[in-house]
Order: structure tokens, then sequence, then C-alpha cells
């Protein structure tokens, strides 16, 4: 076992994901079971009591591999020395509501915490932005931390991600873990766009195992944009654990390698390819090699993913154009 511990700061500590996400990193299961962490919370003045209070529960786990909780109401002492910084902080949404909406509430969150990650992170940190509109969030705190890459700055596309494996099995009749490569393009919101055209299922490839184009367009696609809104209208509160577990799987393939052959979906900031404005956060096929992401290059996209994309992109565009205008980036 690695004794040096791993420093990870998780905003939004006390709220509804915080307490589906730390129990899993304090257990090893976001960093490995060789490797020792320190979580550091960070919540606003009025949520550090009930952070306290997950922090009592995370001492009586007894977690082996759990080296401190500290806690912290200030983004700067809450970022000193973090490695991975886990965005979650932030207001949901309700019924009726877009991610979007959620700009004018939760932008500004978003760049004191960039610039705390400036100011003091470890020089490998990884951030991974939950809070929504979680790829313009991305955005806000990476145009605060001008030191740090901006491909260090994700956005969460992973559950969007796991949502289409899981619908694509039960379409198909088989284990999840037998779907693999599918793509969610563009910005996690209700115009994302999710891509079968290069994935497989149980080695063959979707678009024949499925052999449905109207289910794909009419069924699949809507189903897996639109989820988050479904799980509000069920459970009358937005997906939690479901979010949890797609941060630790987003985490763990960027730091340990996703597996020989498989890619991921990850909100990373655009080089241009697939024709996405350079800068934008957008989901992007993507692989972890040695501890960093790269966009799988050369897919070709059918008109309709094309036009999806399109689609998703201009909502980024106007996204982070309204950020500008507020004087957020
Ligand atoms: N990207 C994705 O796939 C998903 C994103 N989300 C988003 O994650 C965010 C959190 O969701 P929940 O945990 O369900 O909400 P919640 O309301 O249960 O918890 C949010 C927590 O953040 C804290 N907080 C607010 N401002 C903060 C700040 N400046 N610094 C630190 N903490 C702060 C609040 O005190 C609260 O404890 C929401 O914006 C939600 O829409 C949720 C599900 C999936
Ligand atoms: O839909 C929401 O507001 C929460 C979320 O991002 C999701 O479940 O994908």
């Amino acid at each position: 076992m690695s004794t040096t511990p791993v420093t990870v700061t998780v905003t939004g500590a006390a709220g509804q994901i915080g307490y589906a996400l730390l129990f899993r990193i304090a257990s090893g299961q976001l960093l490995g079971p060789d490797t020792p962490v320190k979580l550091r919370l960070l919540e606003i003045p009025q949520a550090v009591k009930a952070a306290e209070g997950t922090a009592m529960e995370l001492d009586d786990c007894a977690f082996p591999l759990l080296a401190g909780v500290d806690i912290f109401d200030d983004a700067t002492a809450a970022f000193d020395g973090v490695n991975v910084g886990l965005l979650v902080g932030a207001r949901p949404r309700g019924a009726g509501m877009e991610r979007g909406d959620l700009l004018a509430a939760n932008g500004g969150i978003f760049g004191p915490q960039g610039a705390a990650i400036n100011a003091g992170a470890a020089d490998d940190v990884r951030v991974l932005v939950v809070g929504n509109p979680a790829n313009t969030n991305a955005l806000i705190a990476s145009k605060h931390a001008p030191d740090v890459p901006a491909e260090r700055f994700t956005a969460m596309m992973r559950l969007d991600h796991n949502r289409a494996l899981a619908q694509l099995a039960a379409k198909s009749g088989v284990g999840v873990g037998d779907v693999k490569n599918v793509t969610i393009w563009g910005n996690h919101s209700a115009k994302q766009y999710p891509d079968i055209a290069h994935a497989t299922i149980g080695g063959r490839p979707a678009p024949s195992v499925i052999a449905d184009d109207a289910w794909v367009t009419d069924t699949f696609i809507p189903t897996v944009a639109k989820r988050g809104a479904a799980i509000i209208d069920a459970r009358g509160a937005s997906s939690a654990a479901s979010a949890a577990n797609a941060a630790v799987d987003h985490v763990r393939d960027w730091v340990l390698g996703t597996p020989e052959g498989e890619w991921t979906s990850v909100g990373l900031v655009s080089d241009g390819s697939y024709g996405v404005p350079e800068g934008v956060i957008s989901g992007f096929p993507c692989v972890s090699k040695d501890g960093a992401w790269e966009i799988v290059q050369g897919l070709e996209m059918s008109e309709a993913a094309q036009a999806g994309l399109a689609v998703s992109v201009a909502g980024l565009v106007e996204e982070r154009d309204a950020v500008a205008e507020l004087s957020l980036i």
C-alpha cells in the first residue's frame, strides 16, 4: 500500500450526492484498494453542522484507507493541496426546469472555487464538475484557474453514458458489461446526443444487434437525454446515488486508466475535434492513458449524429455567451 494519502476535496458534502459519494471514496472505490485518502469537505456555513454529522459517520465506518476528514466553509482552505476536486455543491433543478436555468443561481459558485484551485492545488490536480449546468460550470472554474491546464477541468457525462449502457443492455437482453463504446456527445442537457454507431453489444456492432433505428431515434435517445427529468418526476429529487456512482467511475478511470479498447464519455475542453469550437467543454469519447484523458479521434459520424452534436454545441455556446454576459468568465 502506498503510504502517501491522496487529498480529495468534495464540495456540497452535506448534500444528497455528497452523502452517497463520500463513503464510496473513503472505502477505496475511487482510487483503488491501495490508496489512502484524506477528505476535505467544503460546505456553506449553514450546512457545516450537517457535514460534521457525515464526518462522524465516516469515522464510525472505520475505513482503513481513510486518513482524515477536515471540514471547511472557505474554498481557499478546502482546496489547499487538493489532488482530486469533486465540485458537487450547487443547487439542483426542480420539476419543469432545464439544467441551464441554474446558471444564474450556480454560476457564481465556480469562479471562486476555480481561483482557489489555482491558488493552492497540487500540481497533478484533477477536477470533476458535477454541479449543474456541469459543462459550463467547469468552463467557469477553468477560466479562473489560468495556471492549471484546461484539460484538468472536466464535466460529468458519465451518468448519461451509464444510462445509455443500461438502456442498450435492457433492450438487447445482455448484461451491462457486454455493452461498450457508447458516446454521449455535447452538453449534459436534454440536447445531448447519445450515439450508438460505434458501440458494441457482446462484441458485435450495436446498430445491427438492436436492428431497430426507430427505437434508437424515438425511444433510446430521448430516454437517455431526459432521464434526469424522469428521475426528478419519480423521486421528487434529482439523481443522487447514480450521480455519485458516475463520479466514482469517472475519476477512477481517469486516474487508473480506461480498460484496453474501451472508451467512455467525458466533458472535456474542446481542441476543435469533431468540429466542436475550441474552448467549450463538450462530451467526447475519451480514453484515459497515463492519467490523462485523450479524445478518441477518427470516428465517422452519421449526418444525424453531426446534426445532434451541432444542436448540443449551440446550447454550450449559448451558455458560454450567457456567462460571459454575466461577467462570470
Ligand atoms: N452532472 C450530473 O450528471 C449531475 C449533476 N447533478 C447536480 O449536482 C448538484 C448537487 O446535487 P445534490 O447533491 O442533489 O443537491 P443538494 O441540494 O442535495 O446538495 C447541494 C449541496 O451543495 C451545498 N452548496 C451550495 N453552495 C455551495 C458552495 N458554494 N460551496 C460548497 N457547497 C455548496 C449545499 O449546502 C448542499 O449541501 C446539483 O447542481 C445537481 O443538479 C445532479 C445529478 C447528476
Ligand atoms: O437532471 C438533473 O437535474 C440532475 C442531473 O443532472 C441528472 O440526473 O442527470
